[in-house]
């Protein structure tokens, strides 16, 4: 049988399979093939015989991505929770983000809080800005706080089918909104905090809740300092909109900066592409080239 993964505990694995949450243990080969599986992971499992003992999970199917913090598989989206005040609202991180994710092949859906902080005038800035990151191709969402039930219901869709982990700044609003959206998600958190205090040599590994359709991770994601894990020439790619004109850059190879007859340069004056991402991506450029020693040694 297949099923994913959702909850570890002490060597054993929650397997979820449709409605049903199935407890296994690792196969004896398993481990000697020094695979751990990890919320998320899509795995093959024998199911329990009628004797009382548990089934036992046999395989772990190839994964399509895997964060290390938390600790997630074939995560489908993120929540990038993005203040629109306190702390101030800013493009840069929030690129920084989604460059993260592009690498990680994990979909950006934007999300802005605390928009009732902003006045009429600040809140149309940022929606001309939220326009520009939909025009890439990224889903946002940007609803006038104190939320109504249509911007709620429009959240809760996206948790639809997918695996969702929700990230941002300290302070953004991961858990408030996330308590917000799924209120059973703190309930269950706390259960399980509760049960887990009796035995001492539990260790708890990042759990996955069903939510609305999908499964959502109880941890919120990383840091800022690992999200410009990319090979300086590489970074070019986790721009789709430069990706999109790239093909009639003069140069093969061209890194859309002092190039010539360079079509993402031709594209940002013609103002097609945002002048604020493209300056981004000039910064995480001269950011990673200055670091690129520490990632050679890396490498070998
Ligand atoms: N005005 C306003 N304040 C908010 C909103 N959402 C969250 N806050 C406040 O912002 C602060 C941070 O919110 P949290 O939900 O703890 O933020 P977080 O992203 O989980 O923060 P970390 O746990 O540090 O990562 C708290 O004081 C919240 O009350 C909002 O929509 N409007
Ligand atoms: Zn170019």
């Amino acid at each position: 049988m297949q099923g994913q993964v959702i909850q570890l505990l002490s060597g054993y694995y929650d397997i979820a399979v449709g409605d049903q949450v199935i407890r296994t243990r690792a196969a004896g080969n398993l481990r000697q093939k020094k695979v751990s599986p990890i919320a998320g992971d899509f795995v093959e499992f024998t199911p329990a015989p009628d004797n009382g003992e548990l089934g036992y999970l046999t395989r772990v199917l190839p994964r399509r991505n895997a964060l290390v913090r938390p600790p997630v598989a074939n995560v489908d989206q993120a929540m990038v929770i993005t203040a629109a005040a306190e702390p101030t609202f800013a493009t840069n991180l929030l690129d920084r983000f989604l460059v993260y994710l592009a690498g990680q092949r994990i979909a950006g859906v934007i999300t802005v809080t605390k928009t009732d902080l902003l006045d009429d005038t600040a809140f149309a800035r940022l929606q001309a800005v939220m326009n520009g990151y939909e025009r890439i191709g990224y889903q946002v969402h940007l609803p006038r706080q104190p939320f109504g039930a249509a911007d709620l219901e429009a959240l809760r869709s996206v948790l639809n089918g997918r695996l969702t982990i929700f990230t941002g700044q300290t302070g953004a609003g991961k858990s408030t909104l996330l308590n917000h959206l799924v209120p059973d998600l703190s309930l269950a958190t706390a259960a399980i905090s509760k049960s887990l205090n009796r035995g001492k040599h539990t260790t708890r590994k990042t759990t996955l809740y069903r939510a609305y359709g999908g499964l959502v991770a109880d941890t919120p994601g990383f840091s800022s300092l690992e999200l410009l894990d990319v090979e300086t020439d590489a970074l070019r790619d986790r721009f789709p909109e430069f990706v999109a004109v790239a093909g009639d850059c003069k140069f093969r190879g061209c890194q859309h900066l002092q190039e010539p007859h360079c079509a993402v340069k031709a594209a940002v004056a013609a103002g097609q592409i945002m002048q604020s991402r493209y300056d981004n991506y000039c910064q995480f450029h001269a950011e990673l080239a200055a670091r690129k020693p520490v990632y050679d040694k890396k490498k070998r």
